[in-house]
């Protein structure tokens, strides 16, 4: 008998805004438990921030949600489509897209440029049709230009769109980056530690960026970020690790005031 092998579905994107559900997840490494059954849910349009002290989990757990580590046990979702065990560009395809903590930008590229990489899936015209400049391929390049355009525009990057990306200060490389991640019109953005290195002013304009894509965009965000100025401005709701636990979780007024979360930032302390 001849057996015929299917193919596993691919997973396909939530059509309308969808929450991102992690639900108890564990990360283990060589006998050390980075994340121990840790549950949350980033509602759709919401800042939700995962903070901690030093070694919480808060880098394993964005890890996780982007597909560069597998869960031990435990299951992400986007609505109804399974995140888990997919690999980062195939998360990236299903709408969320991340940023990296060290500046990732092509280094001679200009600031379009480094955001039309962030276009890649969402073009249709194979490298030849581009190659032999294809009107069918000129005019999609030019909505992909005008799209960067839009996005350079909402995060104040117009003027700069022709420089080279790494010659501008640091904090406007952040915003690059941060374009480059719109670009992919996701539903979700996870930013690691978006305002980490950068001066006072810096970091109030991304924080103002960032506000931006959830009000205007519609964009859920998760935020780990070690500034609790930025967090607790920022964030609709906070989940709080240490040592791989969710202690609390709540608004940014309820844990900021919750015993758990201040034993353990005094304990980091000592
Ligand atoms: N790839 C890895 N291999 C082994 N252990 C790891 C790995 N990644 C993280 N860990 C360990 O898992 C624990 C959680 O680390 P993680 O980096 O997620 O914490 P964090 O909250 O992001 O810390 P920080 O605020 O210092 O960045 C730590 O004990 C860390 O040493």
């Amino acid at each position: 008998m001849v057996r015929v092998k299917t193919a596993p579905a691919t997973p396909t994107a939530p059509t309308a805004p969808a929450a991102l559900a992690v639900r108890d997840v564990t990360v283990r490494f060589a006998g050390l438990t980075a994340l121990d059954g840790v549950s949350f849910t980033v509602e759709p349009g919401s800042v939700h921030a995962v903070i901690g002290p030093n070694g919480a989990g808060k880098s394993t757990c964005f890890n996780v949600l982007s597909g560069v580590y597998r869960a031990t046990s435990g299951a992400v979702h986007l609505g109804d489509t399974e995140l888990t065990g997919l690999a980062p560009h195939q998360i990236a395809a299903l709408g969320v897209a991340r940023t990296f903590q060290n500046l990732a930008l092509p280094p001679h590229a200009t600031v379009a440029e480094s955001m039309l990489l962030g276009r890649h899936r969402l073009t249709r015209s194979g490298f030849l049709a581009t190659g032999l400049w294809l009107p069918s391929a000129a005019r999609e390049a030019r909505l992909h230009l005008e799209r960067v355009r839009e996005i350079a525009e909402f995060i104040g990057l117009e003027k700069e769109l022709d420089h080279p990306a790494g010659a501008l200060p640091y904090g406007k490389q952040k915003l690059v980056e941060l374009g480059r991640a719109l670009c992919m019109e996701p539903q979700v953005l996870l930013l690691d530690e978006p305002v980490a290195g950068m001066t006072a002013d810096e970091r109030r304009r991304v924080a103002a960026v960032v506000a931006g894509v959830r009000d205007s965009l519609g964009i859920s965000i998760v935020l780990v970020e070690h500034d609790m100025g930025v967090v607790m401005r920022l964030a609709d709701a906070v989940t709080v690790l240490d040592f791989g636990r969710r202690i609390a979780g709540g608004s940014p007024a309820e844990v900021q005031n919750d015993p758990a979360v201040v034993r353990a930032y005094l304990g980091a302390q000592e």
